[in-house]
């Protein structure tokens, strides 16, 4: 069975085409939905479509129009849910729940079996979730991610503008000052995420993703794991639930 699965992120627009292993994935940025359709036109009609926003409405709405009339579907949008694929939900309002955080976590099970996990996903924010090894969906924090933390900076302060530093131990000029305290502020709470999580009696694995995952991997104890897509693999395992 052939699936389009769509992640319209902040920034950007990820997507995945086929059955798994995938035939084909690409990306466009957000501001650029044209680009992303004239990639999508070159693709044979899916069987069925599925995403994820979190983007912009006008975004989504382009894009269902689209599927509509290319392929004649419609985009099967997550919604967030008190249960799936044997995760709970705790979360107190599920309609206020980012689908995308929902959706990586799902991911992240279906890549990460039978272990409790710390899931970070460093977008246009960073997101750290918390699964226990009973599949248990705690819940999760929301930060600024690293481009947002830097333009906050240099929008709110006098002396300070949006530039590119490098992380240092101690760093000792202004633009590596802010690239590492935003990435130690990132790093941070991953971290206290992970001690959370040890100090419920978990072993936690750290699944990070996402376009910052590997500056901030580097700063993370017990070998964390890259994992590109995690929302797309979510959009994958629940489709997998649903035609099996
Ligand atoms: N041209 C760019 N535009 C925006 N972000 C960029 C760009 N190049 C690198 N980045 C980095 O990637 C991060 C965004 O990551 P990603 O592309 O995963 O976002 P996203 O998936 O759209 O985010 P989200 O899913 O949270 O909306 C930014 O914090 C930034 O540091
Ligand atoms: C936090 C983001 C922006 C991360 O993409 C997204 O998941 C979102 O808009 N969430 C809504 C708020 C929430 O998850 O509680």
């Amino acid at each position: 069975m052939s699936l389009l699965l769509i992640d319209l992120g902040n920034s950007r627009i990820k997507w995945a085409y086929g059955d798994h292993p995938w035939a084909s994935v690409g990306y466009s940025f957000t501001a650029d939905v044209a680009q992303l359709l004239q990639q999508l036109l070159t693709l044979p009609r899916p069987d069925a479509i599925h995403g994820c926003t979190v983007g912009q409405p006008a975004a989504a709405l382009l894009l269902e129009q689209f599927c509509q009339q290319q392929w004649g579907h419609s985009i099967q949008w997550l919604k967030v849910s008190r249960n799936a694929l044997g995760i709970h939900n705790t979360y107190r309002h599920l309609e206020q729940q980012g689908p995308d955080r929902w959706a990586a976590v799902l991911g992240a099970r279906s890549l990460f079996p039978e272990r409790a996990l710390v899931i970070a996903s460093a977008g246009t924010a960073l997101t750290v979730d918390a699964l226990t090894e009973e599949n248990e969906y705690l819940g999760g924090m929301i930060l600024p991610g690293l481009r947002l933390m830097k333009s906050a900076l240099a929008q709110q302060t006098a002396r300070l503008t949006l530039s590119e530093g490098a992380f240092h131990d101690f760093p000792r000029c202004t633009t590596d000052a802010i690239e590492t305290g935003c990435i130690s502020a990132m790093a941070g709470s991953i971290i206290a995420m992970q001690t959370r999580l040890t100090r419920r009696g978990d072993t936690p694995l750290c699944i990070i993703s996402g376009g910052d995952a590997a500056l901030i991997a580097p700063h993370l104890p017990n070998q964390p794991i890259i994992a590109e897509q995690l929302v797309l693999h979510g959009l994958a395992a629940l489709a997998q639930d649903i035609y099996q």
